[in-house]
C-alpha cells in the first residue's frame, strides 16, 4: 500500500477508531481506519479506450501464480512467455489478448483503474480491493484452485480459553473505548465491515504483510484476521478459529471490469470464449466416461435397465447404440453399447450398477471437455449486464 493511497480520504467507508497500520514490514503507525482503504478512484474514459488489445491480469507470484496457468493449459489456453522475467506475455489462441503478471491486489486495482479488462484472482482479493465496486463483474465464482477461507482467529490461551464464539469475544467485558480489541489484519476493508455488522464496538486494526499469526504471542494484537486453508499456521501458533468467524469462503474466481465488456471491441467475445472453456474444462475434471456391453432385445428395454439405476442416469441419459453380429447369415443385434458419464465419486457404485444390469467389458476413460449448451454463467454475466 503506497502512502499517498493512506493519506487519500474515503468518506464513504465506515469510520473505526483509529488503527496501526505497517507501511514496511516492521513500521507501524496509527492511522485513523476511514484511511485504511484503496482508493477506487473513477475510471478514466480516454485511458481504457486508447488500446485495442484486450489485457488479462494473472498472478505474478505467490500460490495463485502456477495454478492459473495450469487451468489456463488445462483449457488450451497455454500462456507463452518469451522471458520469465518479464511481465507481459501471450495467449496464442486468443488474438488480440495482452497477459499481464501483477501481484493480486494489483489485479483488482488495475481493473478498476482501466489498465485491464479481465483478472484471475483470489475471491478475497476481490473482496477486499474491489471493496464491492460495481465495475467489478464476477465471471466465473469457483475455478476450483487456491480455496481458503477468511477467519478470524484467537489465542487458546489466557483470557480466550473458554471463548468459542464470536458473540463470546464481543461479549467479554475487557474491550473497552479505551482499551479495544486489537486485530492484526491484511483485510482494512473487510475486516472493520464485518466487526461493524456483528456488532463489535471497540476494535482497532493493525496490519503487517505477513507472519501475522505471530502477532498475538508478541502481544501486539489480541485477534487475528487471515486468511486459512489447512489450519497448520494457526494450530503451530496456539491460535483457533472461533464459530461464526468466518468473514468469506473464497477460491480464485474470473473477475471483469463492466466497462471494458461493454465499451471495449472484443471484450465481451474473449471473455465468451474463455468461459466457455473454463466450464467445459471444469465440468469434466468432475466425470469419466463409462463404455460397456450389454445384452438386449432393443435399444429401449436396454435403456430402461441402465434408467433404473440411480447411479447410471449420465448427463443426459445413456446413449446406447446396437453392436451387430453375423450369425447363421443374418444381421442381428444382440448386444449394445452403452456410453454414459458418471461422477468420478460415483465410478465405482456406477460399475457395481451396470454388472447388476448385465453390463460387460466396462471401460473407463477420462473425459477432457464437457461442452454442454450455453452455460448459466455466461446468461447471467449478460443479465449484470443488462444486455
Ligand atoms: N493458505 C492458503 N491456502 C490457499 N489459498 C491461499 C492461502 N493463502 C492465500 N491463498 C489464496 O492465494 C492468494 C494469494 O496468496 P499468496 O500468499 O500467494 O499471495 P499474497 O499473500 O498476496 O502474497 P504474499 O504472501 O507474498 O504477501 C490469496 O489471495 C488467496 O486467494
Ligand atoms: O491454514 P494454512 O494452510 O496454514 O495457511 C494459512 C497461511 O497461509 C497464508 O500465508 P502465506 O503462506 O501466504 O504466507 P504470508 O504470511 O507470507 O502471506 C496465510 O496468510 C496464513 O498464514
Ligand atoms: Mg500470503
Amino acid at each position: 500500500m503506497s502512502l499517498s493511497m493512506l493519506s487519500a480520504p474515503m468518506p464513504s467507508l465506515p469510520v473505526f477508531s483509529s488503527s496501526y497500520i505497517s507501511v514496511k514490514r516492521t513500521v507501524w503507525c496509527r492511522v485513523s481506519q476511514s484511511q485504511v482503504a484503496v482508493v477506487n478512484g473513477p475510471v478514466d474514459d480516454a485511458r481504457v479506450l486508447e488500446r485495442n488489445e484486450i489485457r488479462i491480469g494473472l498472478p505474478s507470484k505467490g500460490r495463485m501464480a502456477a495454478d492459473t496457468l495450469d487451468l489456463l493449459k488445462d483449457c488450451q489456453l497455454s500462456v507463452k512467455q518469451v522471458n520469465p522475467r518479464q511481465y507481459v506475455a501471450e495467449i496464442p489462441q486468443l488474438s488480440n489478448a495482452e497477459v499481464w503478471f501483477q501481484r493480486p491486489k494489483d489485479i483488482v486495482r488495475k481493473l478498476l483503474s482501466g489498465d485491464l479488462d479481465l483478472g484471475f484472482v483470489g475471491l478475497d482479493t476481490v473482496s477486499e480491493y474491489g471493496q464491492d465496486n460495481e465495475d467489478l463483474i464476477l465471471v466465473h465464482d469457483a475455478l476450483e484452485y487456491g480455496d481458503c477461507r477468511l477467519s478470524l482467529a484467537i489465542p487458546k490461551y489466557g483470557i480466550f480459553e473458554n471463548i468459542n464464539s464470536l458473540k463470546e469475544l464481543a461479549q467479554m467485558p475487557q474491550w473497552t473505548y479505551e482499551k479495544p480489541l486489537r486485530v492484526a489484519t491484511g483485510f482494512n476493508y473487510l475486516g472493520p465491515k464485518f466487526m461493524r455488522e456483528n456488532g463489535l464496538k471497540h476494535v482497532t486494526f493493525s496490519t503487517a504483510d505477513g507472519a501475522l499469526e505471530a502477532a498475538p504471542a508478541m502481544g501486539i494484537a489480541d485477534a487475528i484476521l487471515d486468511l486459512v486453508s489447512s489450519g497448520t499456521t494457526l494450530r503451530e501458533n496456539n491460535l483457533k478459529e472461533i464459530e461464526g468467524g468466518i468473514l468469506l469462503e473464497s477460491q480464485a474466481v474470473l473477475v471483469a471490469s463492466r466497462k471494458s465488456l461493454i465499451e471495449r471491441k472484443g471484450t465481451l467475445d474473449m471473455t465468451h470464449e474463455i468461459l466457455e472453456r473454463l466450464e467445459a474444462h471444469l465440468r469434466a475434471i468432475g466425470q469419466f466416461t463409462v463404455t460397456a456391453n450389454m445384452r438386449g432385445s432393443s435399444a429401449e428395454e436396454v435403456a430402461e435397465r441402465i434408467l433404473s439405476q440411480p447411479s447410471l442416469s449420465g448427463l443426459q441419459g445413456p446413449t446406447v447404440s446396437p453392436v451387430f453380429c453375423k450369425s447363421d447369415g443374418r444381421v442381428a443385434a444382440d448386444y449394445y453399447a452403452i456410453v454414459i458419464c458418471v461422477p468420478k465419486k460415483a465410478l465405482y457404485k456406477s460399475v457395481q450398477q451396470l454388472r447388476a444390469i448385465g453390463g460387460s467389458g466396462v471401460l473407463i476413460s477420462p473425459l477432457t471437455y464437457i461442452f454442454d449448451e450455453e452455460t448459466p454463467r455466461w446468461r447471467e454475466l449478460l443479465s449484470k449486464l443488462g444486455l
